[in-house]
């Protein structure tokens, strides 16, 4: 660990911006109940709000895990009036990532798998919710929905993250894994 390690820690609600001076995204265990959880960082395309090709995710921590009310809109279309897969799996992996405000810890997707079970609509209200179903050392296994305003669940996921260092982001040199 270094000096521009992020920090963890416990985060008092609203009282400091997710990036350091140094502009290295801090991820301070944030407590329930609290207000919005800071972006990954202001570029981040599922929450950066800096980015205005990117879904500006607003996301809370409640007493599960985190939270997220949201509407895709037309830049997100695939089918006609229907949300793009893709989008929705962009957004769904971003609220994975709110889970590392509940761990304290740098993790990475290793695998994400989506059960679309019915049509996400452009221009309609979703609730999406995400928790840590088990953590086995550094793999966190996570599970969300998608559900609309007649709390029927539209969307399903599951996700493996594994919790790495912060060499992670800063070598270019990754290898590709052969399963
Ligand atoms: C300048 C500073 C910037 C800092 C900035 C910070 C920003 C923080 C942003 C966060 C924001 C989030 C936003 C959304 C989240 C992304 O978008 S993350 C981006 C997408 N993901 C990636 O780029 C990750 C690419 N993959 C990798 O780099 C490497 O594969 C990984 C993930 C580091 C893992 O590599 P590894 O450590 O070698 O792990 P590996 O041996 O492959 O697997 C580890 C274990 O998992 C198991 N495993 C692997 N796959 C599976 C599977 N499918 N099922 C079950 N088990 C599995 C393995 O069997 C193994 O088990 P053990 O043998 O240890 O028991």
């Amino acid at each position: 660990m270094t000096e521009d390690t992020p920090r963890t820690g416990t985060h008092e609600p609203g009282s400091e911006p997710c990036e350091a001076e140094d502009s290295i995204p801090t991820f301070p265990v944030v407590a329930s109940g609290s207000a919005d959880l800071p972006p990954h960082h202001d570029h981040c395309l599922g929450c950066g709000p800096a980015n205005p090709h990117g879904h500006q995710l607003r996301v809370r921590r409640d007493a599960h895990g985190v939270h997220a009310h949201h509407r895709f809109d037309s830049r997100h279309v695939g089918a006609p009036t229907i949300a793009h897969g893709g989008a929705v799996a962009t957004v769904l992996d971003d609220l994975f990532g709110f889970l590392l405000y509940t761990v304290g810890e740098l993790a990475v997707t290793r695998h994400l798998a989506i059960d679309y079970l019915a049509p996400v609509l452009l221009d309609t209200p979703y609730t999406l919710r995400a928790h840590i179903h088990a953590r086995d050392g550094r793999k966190l296994h996570l599970r969300a929905t998608i559900e609309n305003d007649h709390a029927h669940v539209v969307t399903t996921a599951t996700a493996l993250f594994l919790i790495v260092d912060i060499d992670h982001f800063l070598t270019t040199t990754h290898q590709p894994h052969h399963r």
